[in-house]
């Protein structure tokens, strides 16, 4: 996937720089553990084929047995002479240093530096990404399934924007959403991510980064950054996943699936943008929600958009139990009947 731009190392150089000097190690908490590289060689069976889990625009990643094969882990690896690829790396680790959920995220491990490398050691998400679950498998998941990865990614990214201070991701895309044991999605790759408030000096001076189609259109300066970044990408995060679109795709005419399935949801047409590979969702109710959050969440005014402490509010409404889930839409008030006005 195509970063717009990553040059962060030029933010730093005109921002507080001591906050972001990992290398100082004046501001990261040692929460995390420090491999030696020997034992990160032998645990990838000196980073054989066999570990290999796959390869992404900064480097590669390899499956890790360690502590005696008491854990599995994931061990990304990038290359210090790529500079976007080192600054985002160390971001990364500043990033999980802070933020830890067990249950939300792909969380740090560790990480350990060797010559010209960085390992960064991450929980290991043994069912591959959202994007393979939805593109490139011949059994996609069906509705139960996206409506609970749905309401899994947007309790993450609320708890990213609900931490003090907030942290905004950056690079919400399902590719970097990944399947953990127990088949939950969890938000992974905080390369990108910016914490801070936003009128911080180092997220007001760090240039706009991301992946195109998911991109916000209102984000083109450095002080444009806001939450809503983020809720605009989620947006197109469950166009994806209710369509089984990709977020850009050449193939079809409109290639962008935001200028595709708004159109049809604002006429009412939901049926038309629902994945057609997996027949009719049984809860017509839910996947009608779902798909005006994700309209709302698209709208080209940032300021219209919903925050995602509203957006899982709504989401909320799609208990399992058919009875909670009616007293919760009575409470909440449901979005049927809503007028959707961009
Ligand atoms: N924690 C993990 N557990 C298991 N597999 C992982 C883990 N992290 C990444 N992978 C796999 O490794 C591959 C590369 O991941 P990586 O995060 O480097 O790049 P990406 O997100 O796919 O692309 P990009 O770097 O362009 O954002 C992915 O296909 C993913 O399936």
């Amino acid at each position: 996937m195509g970063y717009l731009s990553c040059n962060a190392e030029s933010a730093i150089a005109t921002c507080d720089s001591h906050y972001w000097d990992l290398k100082k190690n004046r501001t990261t908490p040692k929460t995390h553990r420090n491999f030696h590289y020997s034992d990160l060689l032998s645990a990838t069976n000196g980073f054989s084929a066999d570990c290999f889990l796959g390869k992404g625009s900064h480097g590669s990643v390899y499956r890790a047995t360690l502590d005696g094969g008491n854990l599995i882990a994931a061990v990304k690896i990038t290359n210090f002479s790529k500079p976007s690829a080192t600054s985002q790396t160390e971001n990364e680790i500043e990033i999980l240093s802070r933020v830890r959920n067990p249950r939300r995220f792909v969380n740090l491990i560790g990480y350990c530096s060797h010559n010209h490398y960085h390992l960064i050691v991450v929980d290991y998400m043994p069912n591959g990404s959202l994007y393979d679950a939805l593109h490139s498998t011949t059994t996609p998941p069906g509705w139960s399934r996206r409506l609970r990865f749905a309401s899994q990614v947007a309790k993450a990214v609320h708890s990213l924007h609900s931490s003090n201070p907030p942290v905004i991701h950056r690079d919400i895309k399902s590719s970097n959403v990944l399947i953990d044991e127990k088949g939950r999605a969890r938000l992974g790759d905080f390369g990108l991510a910016l914490r801070g408030h936003v009128e911080d000096v180092r997220v007001k001076c760090t240039p706009p980064a991301g992946t195109l189609g998911y991109l916000d259109p209102c984000y083109l300066a450095p002080g444009d950054l806001s939450a809503k970044s983020d809720v605009f990408s989620f947006g197109i995060l469950l166009l994806e996943i209710i369509s089984g679109r990709k977020a850009i795709d050449l193939n079809y005419s409109p290639p962008s699936v935001v200028d595709w399935a708004v159109p049809l949801i604002k006429r009412g047409e939901i049926a038309s943008i629902c994945d057609r590979r997996i027949g009719r969702p049984s809860d017509r109710a839910a996947i009608w929600q779902l798909s005006v959050v994700a309209a709302k969440c698209v709208r080209s005014r940032a300021e219209k958009r919903p925050s995602m402490g509203e957006n899982n509010r709504l989401m909320d409404e799609w208990d399992p139990n058919p009875n909670v889930r009616l007293n919760k839409s009575r409470s909440l008030g449901g979005l049927q009947g809503q007028r959707l006005n961009a």
